[in-house]
């Protein structure tokens, strides 16, 4: 079976992107290229790393009015990401519409909460409770629009994949136990949210901050 983790190759510089990527190569489920890297490189950045042949993950968060987010779906569909993000407070109708425009192989995932926040900072977006009541609110909304996932904290996801057996769920904030927590609140080890029921993991600095980041790759395999 192909590895469960997907690499996040932030970085503006498309010859850095192409290094790192075929470093972890051999041990990476797929690549996860967000908008660091799009903003830099755009949709002709993605198809070079598409062409070292690992799948791709797009994650530019979708989240617009439901003609706008479709139409972008659309402009993006040749590049068939393995999987794609929306905003998964962006609605119903943003949601289906973003889903009916990609490609049938894409998985289409709502991001829920991101992993960088906790309840203080959801309360000061308005959304009052904890990020697991809003987590699993989002993800019915997922659900009822037709995604295929979400993506949630390891904290999540034992409860959101309880009412979406199918359900593909994406766990960032992934930490091994020694590594620094930086920008994210709700960290999990990879162990643990693959036990918990992540699909996949997505792993950044952990593995591209290391002086060799196959090592790293590999060492956090190990462990699951
Ligand atoms: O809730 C979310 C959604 C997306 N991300 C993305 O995952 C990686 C995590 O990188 P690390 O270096 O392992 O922290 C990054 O690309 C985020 O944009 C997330 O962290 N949380």
């Amino acid at each position: 079976m192909s590895s469960p983790i997907f690499v996040a190759i932030d970085t503006p510089d498309l010859e850095r992107a192409r290094g790192l990527a075929k470093a972890i190569k051999r041990h990476a489920g797929g690549i996860k290229l967000g908008l660091e890297f799009f903003a830099a490189n755009g949709p002709a950045g993605v198809a070079e790393i598409a062409h070292l042949g690992l799948p791709i993950f797009l994650d530019l968060k979708l989240h617009d009015i439901p003609n706008t987010v479709a139409k972008a779906v659309q402009a993006l569909r040749y590049l068939e990401p393995a999987v794609l993000t929306v905003h998964g407070a962006g609605g119903q109708a943003m949601l289906e519409e973003a889903k009916a425009a990609a490609p049938a192989a894409t998985r289409v995932v709502a991001v829920t909460v991101l992993t960088s926040l906790d309840e203080d900072d959801l309360a000061a977006t308005g959304v009052n409770g904890s990020p697991h009541d809003q987590v699993e609110r989002l993800a019915r909304l997922a659900k009822s629009a037709g995604l295929d996932g979400i993506v949630c904290s390891g904290n999540e996801v034992k409860a959101a994949r309880s009412g979406w057996g199918s359900g593909f769920f994406v766990v960032p904030g992934i930490r091994p136990v020694e590594g620094s927590s930086a920008d994210q609140k709700r960290v999990m080890t990879p162990r643990k949210a693959m036990d918990a029921g992540a699909s996949i993991l997505v792993i950044g600095r952990p593995v591209t901050a290391a002086v060799d980041p196959d090592e790293a790759l590999r060492a956090i395999a190990a462990t699951l």
